[in-house]
């Protein structure tokens, strides 16, 4: 769908919905580096809310690691598909099925964070994963693509590079956010509810696609672009604003700013 047909999505009023949520740029700003993101006391408490209303179907869609976004989020431990889908906690509080570092990644990691360290650029170790970020070193965010497209010619067969917001990831091509909301989708609290899906980046048009296959809500933050989703709010605070209007409080397009 063209970003000229954008439509800001209805309000989910009931129990009937499933939903499914991206973190960064979605339920929170953007920050210089991946820890200095602000997680308020009243998003906590607004995921309780919505966790309660929808009887338990309500899941992170992240590319972080569970453990980072549990530590964003303490002392809640929601239901999530970590790493896009490589890990997932299935439960609420439950155990996490986590995905480790293999030794040719570990060894790529440490390549990149000889040479782009140094400069400022973030090498996000997340088990499979590789994160390189360059929002602090902007111009070397070619040289950091070229470094893992070289690597994909060496490492097993399996693995893809995609470009981030600011950055750069090299992830197994089993990695994929549509195939995490599906796996929920078949979880007794999901079972026969509708889907919703809340996310802004490039790594979010699976989970898109596949609501939309499954005729639920695909909703994109963030400013007018190319993208699958059907519906569009245009910023953090507005997406924050919509969740909190579907638990009952009134809109409030500064929602993130006072939250902290
Ligand atoms: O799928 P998401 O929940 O949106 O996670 C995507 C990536 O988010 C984090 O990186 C991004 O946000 C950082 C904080 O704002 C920012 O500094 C960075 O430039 C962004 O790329 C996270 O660090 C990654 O592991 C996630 O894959």
């Amino acid at each position: 769908m063209s970003a000229s047909s954008y439509l800001p999505p209805p309000q989910v009023p009931d129990a009937n919905w499933a939903l499914f949520l991206d973190i960064d740029g979605t339920l929170l700003e953007h920050a210089e580096h991946p820890d200095a993101v602000v997680v308020g006391e009243r998003l906590r408490t607004l995921l309780v809310e919505l966790e309660t209303k929808l009887d338990g179907a309500l899941a992170f869609i992240t590319g972080r690691s569970i453990s980072v976004a549990d530590r964003l989020f303490k002392p809640l431990r929601l239901r999530a598909a970590g790493l896009y889908g490589l890990e997932h906690r299935l439960e609420m509080n439950g155990p996490v099925l986590a995905a480790s570092e293999p030794a040719d990644i570990a060894a790529l990691a440490q390549e990149i964070e000889a040479e782009l360290g140094v400069a400022n650029v973030y090498v996000e170790r997340k088990g499979p994963i590789l994160a390189i970020h360059t929002r602090a070193a902007p111009h070397l965010l070619p040289r950091a693509t070229q470094l893992v497209e070289e690597a994909l010619k060496h490492l097993p067969k399996g693995y893809r590079v995609l470009a981030g917001n600011a950055g750069v990831e090299l992830m197994p091509l089993q990695a994929a956010k549509g195939a995490a909301i599906r796996r929920f989708m078949d979880l007794p609290a999901f079972v026969g509810k509708q889907p919703i899906f809340l996310g802004d980046d490039t790594s979010d048009e699976p989970g898109f696609d596949t609501v939309n296959e499954m005729g639920g809500l695909s909703v994109r933050i963030g400013p007018p672009r190319q993208t699958s989703a059907r519906y569009a709010l245009s910023s953090v605070d507005q997406a924050l604003a919509w969740l909190a209007e579907s638990t009952g409080q009134k809109g409030d397009a500064r929602w993130s700013s006072l939250s902290a």
